[in-house]
């Protein structure tokens, strides 16, 4: 770039010349005057600093302007392992809401519900466990704000507990742990918080940042502290959305009703939805006709954070779609008919670009720009999860950090495979064989499964990964040799070699060296591959051809054509 004199570079910059002068003075960078031209590195070093300068401003301007808007209620999903009380859990949340209403009020079932308390109000989804959530996740919606992993006090962390923060994890929600069933003389809520701490959660009273509150789902005691924590939480991440934004919203549920027809449950997330509004959620779209809300009124408009029952649709929308507003019916007809032709369209891409070998994910991440290589573990028994974990543990390097998001004793599950297909992670399982079904599953899902008989191959794959071969590696494959018989020159002073094909095949695209007495004395590529003056895409072994070569015009009897390509080699 030419060299630029101080006042070109305020116009081009947008300032006062002062302004600059003003800036390179605070940079130390010597002038004469406004007309004085500056070094190069000197004139790039302001346009960084001032980039840099509006960037942080803009981000300013956007977090005020985001301070300005109301807050919302947090969305708070319940997640755990088998009967350790989630569905106990919502019931009593649900039933201390229907106890603050009039008696006899019904009940709609929404996809989710309000629970309100004097220190603001809370949403719950009404679906426990991870299953519904990572189907919700897929579709790419973040939905929950919160995830409370319930985890019984007679029982402790469980295999789904583990899977659940992982999940949670996952999906950004912040957690808070629920020791529950607190009334049961054989709870143990401090043998929890120790098995908790192991996993690197410390509870708060123990100095660290983990929430942790003992409750009785079943009796009520505790579920008042824990919706104070959830709303301290959802204070201090101070959730807000702008109610005349353009609206969006979440599928939660969809179900096909014999006699209402096409009913979906959304949470508003931005925005306000009206009656009347056209809208397209993924591939369906529709005019809402009318919404209901958890306590059974029909609602003319929803903003964020509520929950409502939608007719209207003319097809099931799933759970996790994204709910978007769109002027009229033509382009809600045209959005989501667009869908349909990008989502055949990316099948057939997707099928064949899945990440099958650990080369091909590294270099997904690399273009994603990511640094964190996820992993799922499975073994066959806690000590040699223990022992690869261990070793692991040792090998990220600054560009790669190595992520575990759940190690777990036993056969990889499909909710596995799921939580690799959400989190970008690959699934390395030692001893253990997965199921068909769940082979079947990451298939399908392009998730790159891994099963290990021996715990340093396991080791060695991800160290590979990690270091060395962050590039694909080549190795070269020969596919076959042609030797010079007769060499004919053309008018134009072109050589072409006659040759006789005596190994493999020579294709026309394939790289090619020229070997004389065993040495290389040429490689590139083939300018013509003719066969009695056809032009041809290969000739095999046995066939007589002629070859031009690109470049090179120097052929002596008896040379050998080597063709040959440059292969992946899987990790
Ligand atoms: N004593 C006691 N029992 C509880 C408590 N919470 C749940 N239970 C009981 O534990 C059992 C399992 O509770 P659920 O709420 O069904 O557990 P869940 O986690 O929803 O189970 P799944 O839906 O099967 O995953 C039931 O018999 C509940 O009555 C509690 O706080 N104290």
């Amino acid at each position: 770039m030419a060299k630029v004199r101080i006042y070109q570079l305020a116009k081009e910059l947008g300032m006062e010349t002062q302004e600059l002068l003003e800036l390179l003075d605070q940079m130390g960078v010597a002038y004469k005057s406004h007309a004085s031209t500056l070094e190069e590195k000197d004139a790039e070093a302001v346009r960084e600093l001032v980039k840099e300068q509006r960037g942080l401003q803009e981000k300013l301007a956007e977090e005020e302007r985001r301070k300005s808007l109301p807050r919302r209620p947090p969305v708070v999903v319940i997640m755990g392992h088998v009967d350790h009380g989630k569905t106990t859990l919502l019931d009593y949340l649900r039933k201390s809401r229907i106890a603050e209403k009039e008696a006899g009020g019904i009940t709609q079932h929404v996809g989710a519900f309000e629970v309100k308390t004097p220190q603001g109000t809370v949403v719950f989804i009404d679906t426990p466990g991870h299953e519904a959530f990572t189907t919700i996740r897929q579709r790419g919606a973040k939905v929950a704000d919160i995830a409370v992993i319930v985890i019984a006090a007679d029982d402790g962390i469980m295999p789904q507990t583990e899977e659940a923060i992982a999940h949670a994890k996952a999906a950004g929600a912040k957690l808070i742990f629920a020791i529950n069933k607190i009334d049961l003389p054989q709870a143990d809520p401090e043998k929890v918080k120790r098995q908790l701490m192991e996993r690197g959660f410390v509870p708060e009273e123990y100095g660290g940042d983990a929430i942790v509150i003992p409750i009785s789902a079943k009796t009520g005691q505790g579920v008042q502290d824990l919706l104070e924590m959830i709303l301290l939480l959802a204070e201090l991440e101070d959730y807000r959305a702008d109610p005349n934004a353009e609206p969006r919203g979440v599928i939660l549920e969809s179900k096909l009703d014999k006699q209402a027809g096409i009913i979906a449950n959304m949470l508003v997330q931005e925005g306000t939805f009206r009656v009347g509004d056209y809208v397209v959620a993924g591939e369906a779209y529709g005019r809402i006709r009318a919404m209901m809300d958890a306590d059974g009124n029909q609602r003319k408009e929803a903003g964020p954070g509520s929950a409502v029952q939608v007719l209207g649709f003319q097809e099931l929308p799933h759970a996790g779609d994204v709910v978007e507003w769109v002027p009229d019916l033509e382009a809600a007809k045209e959005i989501a008919e667009e869908r349909k032709e990008e989502r055949k369209a990316r099948e057939e891409e997707e099928k064949a670009r899945r990440p099958r070998t650990m080369a091909e994910l590294l270099r997904a991440m690399q273009e994603e720009g990511r640094k964190e290589l996820n992993l799922i573990l499975r073994a066959d028994t806690q000590g040699s999860l223990e022992a690869i974990q261990h070793i692991l543990a040792r090998e990220s390097t600054e560009d790669v950090k190595i992520n575990i998001l759940l190690a777990q004793v036993g056969a990889p599950t499909e909710s596995d495979v799921l939580l690799a297909q959400t989190a970008n992670a690959a699934i390395l399982a030692f001893g253990v064989n997965p199921p068909g079904s769940v082979k079947k599953k990451a298939e399908e899902k392009g998730v790159l499964l891994k099963t290990f008989r021996i715990i340093y191959d396991l080791v060695d794959e991800v160290r590979n990964m990690v270091k060395g071969q962050r590039e694909p590696q080549y190795k070269e494959e020969v596919l076959g040799q042609a030797e010079v018989r007769a060499i004919f020159r053309l008018p134009t002073g072109k050589q072409v070699a006659g040759c006789m094909v005596t190994q493999g095949r020579i294709p026309r695209n394939a790289e090619v060296r020229v070997l004389r007495d065993g040495q290389v004395i040429w490689q590139g590529r083939i300018a013509s591959l003719k066969r009695f003056k056809e032009d041809v895409r290969e000739v095999a072994q046995g066939y007589e051809c002629g070859i031009g070569l690109d470049g090179f015009d120097d052929f002596r009897e008896g040379d050998v054509i080597e063709a040959f390509q440059m292969v992946e080699v899987p990790a």
